[in-house]
């Protein structure tokens, strides 16, 4: 990625995560010239702590401090980060989980007046006593366990970017103990991350141990951080959702990594990269060349997705809207949305499926929109020998497959169809094209992995996927033959409701159909309106709601001033207030 000047590298590097291996090769030259990095990344956590604790109106030299250190240099930088507090007044404690802990820290943390205690028998840390018994192994587990509970601060030094899978042996029943045992965070949703009023206060250094560094899993116990001080690089987890909501507020420390070739892993959405997806009305244009959206959603089971998604289409700059479906819905339709043309006809894009029953729905088998679905649908097929059918289906216009129609999918189709499940729905796709040999995945295992099972769909299928959530992860083709990982962390919690995913449905028809037929062309573009569509979306949430809140808030970068912060919580939505504010998201956007 080239970046040509310094605001555009730190736009990039706020924006951008890089998986831990890009990370090591951008901090060697540094580490090779002899930069005192892990020094710089402990005096930057030493400074936001002291800042967190002067927040909650805590004069340092009153403060406990836990330290839970690991053996590797992650475990360094929190020993000097519990030096750098010693030396301030606070009373720090740090609590070795591994065998040994980083020489030249330990000392200076000694030196400094911290205290140590050891929880493994066969550990080998000078002073320390070690070869106790199991009984008192447990009883300093206790002990420890308490003393962090007791403490104002816990300083997460565990693991950091060298976490290989879930936590084990004596740091996995730390975390279990004092964190969470692989259950996703639970906690409200607050602007800015606001830390929680209760003590201890957890900071992370680097990333919260025991979540998936480069996924964003929750493979295990771990322990939820109310601020996360991570250097040099955003790593994965600190954007990609479940792991992303345990690492509270962010602050990056710019180690002035070298980002120019470095190509990120996953990258979140931003207003700048959305409003290249919108199409401004030109001087000739008429209704048809703004892009036309035809819609196959609602049923007479459920007609009220047909006046969400037609409706949310129709505010989405396109310049027509037309539906398709049963004639309660049709009627519907045009008395709240009397713009809309009924029947077939030309279209520059599809939604199918929001508001159809599925196939397992009591009136799921005999759906006439079902029929008309499952015939549009084959258009979008690749097979594996006919050139012809193929050719013809990589000229089909862009189409969004949702809620009803996604049982309706073919085994392999071409990447302008864009799938929108949630997690319970991206489950049984999953299990339908994986088939029988292969263990069937949960709900459950989709929300504590979603970047690995959207991988795996579009794997499977070819289709770009949109995962939705509180951070919506859109996985398509990059172009060059890989994966392009877009995440959109805009919308704030209150879009949890009903009928929110038909309005995002319409959205994203409209929203490609807006594309003068360039996502045809050249698919690479479809994962980028599709995070466009899915920041719009919550972008006017945030509107209607009135809430200041995100999936995903910008981190703060260390010694630069911090941006006005954010307060407003807001209050309770439906999906019809978001379409409401469509127009004022665009007024926004296009500013
Ligand atoms: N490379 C560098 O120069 C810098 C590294 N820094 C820090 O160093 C960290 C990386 O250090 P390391 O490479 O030493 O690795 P870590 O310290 O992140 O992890 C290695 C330690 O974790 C243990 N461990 C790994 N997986 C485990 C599991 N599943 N369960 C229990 N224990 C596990 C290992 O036994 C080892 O003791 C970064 O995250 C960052 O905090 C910073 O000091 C900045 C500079
Ligand atoms: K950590």
């Amino acid at each position: 990625m080239d970046v040509s000047n310094d605001a555009d590298r730190l736009q990039t590097l706020l924006y951008s995560s890089y998986s831990t291996d890009t990370v090591r090769q951008m901090e060697r030259p540094l580490l090779d010239d002899g930069v005192p990095l892990m020094r710089m990344a402990a005096s930057a956590t030493a400074q936001v702590t002291m800042s967190l604790l002067d927040d909650e109106d805590l004069p340092i030299e009153n403060a406990r401090v836990t330290v839970l250190a690991g053996a590797g240099n992650n475990g360094g930088d929190g020993l000097y980060a519990g030096a750098e507090l010693a030396n301030e007044g606070a009373q720090v404690t740090a609590i070795a989980v591994g065998r040994s802990l980083h020489e030249e820290a330990f000392r200076a943390f000694v030196h400094a007046g911290g205290r140590v205690l050891v929880l493994d028998s066969a550990a080998d840390i000078p002073g320390c006593t070690s070869g106790f018994s199991a009984g008192e192994a447990g009883e300093r587990l206790q002990a420890a366990v308490e003393y962090a509970r007791s403490s104002h601060v816990v300083l997460d030094a565990m693991t950091g970017i060298g976490a290989a899978g879930a936590l084990r042996g004596i740091a996995g029943t730390l975390a279990a103990s004092i964190g969470v045992d692989g259950d996703l965070p639970d906690k409200p949703a607050l602007p800015d991350n606001e830390p929680s009023a209760d003590l201890p206060l957890v900071v992370a250094i680097d990333v919260p141990s025991g979540v998936g560094v480069d996924d964003g899993s929750l493979p295990g116990p771990y322990i939820p951080a109310d601020a996360t001080v991570t250097f040099g690089a955003m790593k994965p987890c600190a954007m990609v959702p479940p792991a992303s909501y345990a690492c509270g507020r962010v602050t990056l420390v710019d180690f002035g990594f070298d980002i120019d070739d470095a190509v990120p892993f996953a990258e979140m959405t931003d207003g700048d990269f959305v409003s290249d997806s919108i199409r401004l009305p030109r001087l000739a244009d008429g209704k048809y060349s703004r892009g036309v959206v035809g819609l196959v959603t609602g049923s007479a089971r459920y007609p009220g997705a047909a006046i969400l998604s037609a409706r949310a289409a129709a505010r989405t700059n396109a310049g027509m809207v037309r539906y398709l479906g049963p004639q309660r819905a049709q009627d519907m339709v045009l008395s709240a949305l009397p713009e809309a043309v009924l029947g077939k006809g030309r279209v520059e894009s599809w939604v199918v499926g929001s508001g159809v029953p599925s196939a397992g729905d009591e009136t799921g088998e005999d759906d006439a929109q079902r029929v008309t679905i499952a015939a549009l649908l084959e258009h979008y097929a690749l097979h594996e020998t006919d050139d012809e059918m193929n050719a013809r289906a990589l000229a089909m216009p862009p189409i969004v497959v949702d809620a009803g129609a996604l049982d309706l999918l073919p085994n392999r189709v071409v990447p302008q169809v864009v799938v929108t499940p949630h997690a319970g729905e991206l489950a049984v796709l999953l299990n339908r094209l994986d088939g029988d040999g292969v263990e069937a995945v949960s709900r459950q295992q989709v929300e504590a992995n979603p970047l690995r099972s959207a991988l795996r769909a579009h794997e499977l299928t070819g289709a770009t996927v949109l995962l939705k959530g509180a951070v919506t992860i859109v996985v398509g083709p990059d172009g060059d033959g890989g994966d392009r990982i877009i995440l959109s962390g805009r919308a704030p919690a209150w879009m949890a409701t009903a009928g929110s995913g038909d309005v995002l449905a319409g959205m994203l028809g409209a929203l490609m159909a807006q594309q003068d037929g360039l996502l045809t062309d050249d698919p690479a573009l479809v994962p980028e309106v599709a995070a466009a569509a899915a920041y719009t979306h919550g972008l006017a949430g945030a509107i209607a709601s009135k809430s200041e809140q995100r999936g995903w808030c910008c981190p703060r970068l260390y010694g630069h001033a911090t941006r006005h912060s954010a307060n407003a919580i807001g209050h309770p939505i439906v999906a019809t207030d978001v379409i409401a504010a469509i127009p004022q998201a665009f007024d926004e956007l296009i500013r």
